[in-house]
């Protein structure tokens, strides 16, 4: 089997005049967790779609393992999908819609499902139709994460989830990876993306601004440093490269900004008399809106 469980090749998707994925290419591992990112309109929905089979690329391709994308009766054996909205059949319970995707997809683990029934506190006994959103998307999770599919596509799944609810999720994908699974997650919950993913990918008005794991992701972006010192302080901090803002905040403290290694601004350190120093690494919140900020994604 390949070892990337997803390809994708200059993809492009164009609706009209819109060019909602713009020649996209990225692959992810097997066995990886990828999180998926952009705000509103950057074209993620769309690239899952196309990666799902269920949109076809105007231009370029993209693989399941070793199928096509476009293949779906092939590549849908090798992945569960947790979509957005989850519909689900209303004159079933959940117990009988879990047995159905049991019984029709990839093939399922029962006792870890049944387990994730218990953590998700999920009563299957009732009519799926008087499930709420969150109610729904927990089906759709239990299902997806108990198939022994070596890949699991989600697209904001944890959005009607409370933070009980967020934390099994949390849990589920490292079960998943440490079973080897490959997780493909598009989210907006930041924090939740910072805990559980590997590698990101930053998507931008449907062109990829960015594909790095969260440590290389940190390293981009600028920490912020605050010095205690006695006695004078700190020279010539303003000229290393890397370092910004140089501000001194009451006596005997400075703070800056650093980008890069921080070799440099240690040895102006220390020819100070230092006492304290923290360093402070931006979380993903802070790196995602470096790069979305002020400007209009599309
Ligand atoms: N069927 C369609 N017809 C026309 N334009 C579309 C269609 N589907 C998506 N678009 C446009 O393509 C762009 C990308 O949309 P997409 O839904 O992929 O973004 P997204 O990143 O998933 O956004 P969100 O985070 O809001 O779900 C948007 O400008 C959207 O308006």
């Amino acid at each position: 089997m390949n070892a990337s469980a997803l390809r994708a090749v200059n993809l492009t998707k164009k609706y009209g005049r819109v060019t909602a994925v713009d020649d996209l290419s990225f692959e992810v591992p097997a066995g990886e967790v990828f999180g998926f990112l952009g705000p509103n309109g950057a074209g993620k929905s769309t690239t899952i779609r196309m990666l799902l089979g269920l949109a076809r690329p105007t231009g370029g391709r993209a693989w399941v393992f070793d199928t096509d994308a476009a293949d779906v009766a092939v590549a849908h054996r090798l992945l569960a999908y947790v979509p957005a909205d989850v519909a689900l059949w209303p004159q079933l319970t959940g117990a009988e819609i879990l047995h159905l995707q049991a019984s029709t997809g990839p093939g399922t683990d029962l006792a870890y499902r049944d387990e994730l029934v218990e953590r998700f506190a999920l009563d299957t006994a009732k009519l799926s139709r008087t499930y709420s959103t969150g109610n729904r998307q927990k089906i759709a999770l239990v299902a997806a994460f108990a198939t022994r599919a070596p890949l699991l596509v989600m697209d904001e799944p944890t959005s009607g989830l409370d933070p009980l609810m967020e934390r099994e999720f949390r849990t589920a994908v490292a079960e998943a990876r440490e079973r080897g699974q490959t997780v493909f997650l598009s989210s907006h919950q930041l924090a939740e993306v910072e805990a559980v993913c590997d590698r990101v990918a930053i998507l931008r008005a449907g062109r990829l601004v960015e594909i790095a794991s969260i440590g290389q992701l940190r390293g981009l972006h600028r920490a912020e440093v605050t010095v205690s010192y006695t006695g004078a302080p700190p020279p010539g901090l303003d000229a290393i490269p890397g370092v910004d803002g140089v501000e001194l905040i009451g006596a005997g403290r400075v703070r800056f900004s650093l980008i890069g290694a921080p070799a440099p601004a240690l040895r102006a350190l220390a020819a100070a008399e230092v006492t304290a120093l923290a360093i402070r690494e931006p979380n993903l919140e802070e790196i995602f809106l470096e790069y979305y900020g002020a400007q209009d994604p599309r």
